[in-house]
């Protein structure tokens, strides 16, 4: 009999992450605050990003000039403020996480450098180089969400893919999750048993070929 889990020695995934070392984190950007320097067509995507994974995150968003739909966004969410002049270093303070989308490349780096300086996370959309952190393309089914990265290779491919799990991943896995969810919270016994049952359980889930 197969047993119920079994996991590849580590070694093997080390080889598959050799290529890719970024480290994925789903981040609670309701407790913390984000400033996006620059309010054009890449400034209004990042928002768009943030508020669409992060309703309640809040935001600071300064540049001199701020597009119409950004201004939109600000006036029907409270935790969304807009500065209407160009970054200034005291945009910094306070701040968790900086997202630096202007047009002009010397002042990104420049920005990029003020807030590494602070030990602030910073994103700079046009030069992964100077980036601590990328955004993902995300796939959202319920309380499931994926997210994609191709390490800065293909932005594109990052948002066909996801259109392909979106179609792919069953509509039903909200279900499954509360009913683990129920399950999880009614198992007694050690943490080694619990898992062992809710291993047996998902097991079906996963269709593996015979070796
Ligand atoms: C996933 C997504 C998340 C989001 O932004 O929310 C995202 N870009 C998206 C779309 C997109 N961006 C671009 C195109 C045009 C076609 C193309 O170039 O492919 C399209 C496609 C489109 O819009 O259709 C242009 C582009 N993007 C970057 C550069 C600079 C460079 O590469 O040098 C340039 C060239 C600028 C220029 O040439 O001027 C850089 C980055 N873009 C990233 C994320 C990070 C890497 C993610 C990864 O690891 O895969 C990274 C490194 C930094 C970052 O921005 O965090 C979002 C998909 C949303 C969705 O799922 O629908
Ligand atoms: N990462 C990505 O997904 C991605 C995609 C496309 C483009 N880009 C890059 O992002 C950059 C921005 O592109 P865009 O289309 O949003 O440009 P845009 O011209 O539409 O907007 C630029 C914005 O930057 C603001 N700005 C300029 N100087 C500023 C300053 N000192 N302080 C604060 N704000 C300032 C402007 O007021 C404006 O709001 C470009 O360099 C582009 O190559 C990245």
């Amino acid at each position: 009999m197969l047993p119920v889990c079994r996991r590849k020695p580590r070694s093997l995934y080390l080889t598959n992450y050799l290529l890719n070392n970024l480290f994925p984190i789903f981040v609670k950007l309701e407790q913390l605050h984000t400033l996006i320097v620059g309010g054009g067509y890449v400034g209004l995507e990042k928002i768009s990003a943030v508020l669409a994974n992060s309703p309640q995150a809040m935001v600071t968003l300064v540049a001199p000039e701020i597009r119409e739909e950004i201004r939109e966004l600000a006036a029907s969410n409270a935790k969304v403020s807009l500065i209407n002049r160009k970054f200034e270093e005291t945009d910094l303070f306070e701040k968790d996480l900086v997202i630096v989308a202007t047009n002009d490349k010397a002042e990104n780096e420049n920005i990029s450098n003020l807030a590494r300086a602070r030990h602030l996370l910073t994103n700079v959309a046009d030069t992964p180089g100077l980036c601590d952190f990328y955004l993902s393309s995300v796939v959202r089914k319920g309380n499931l969400k994926v997210a994609i990265s191709t390490n800065g290779m293909s932005p594109t491919m990052a948002k066909r893919l996801k259109e392909v799990l979106a179609e792919a991943l069953p509509d039903n896995l909200e279900t499954a999750m509360e009913q683990l969810k129920a399950v999880r919270e009614m198992l007694r016994g050690d943490f080694t048993s619990k898992v062992d049952e809710l291993n047996k359980i998902t097991s079906v889930l996963i269709s593996r070929k015979e070796e």
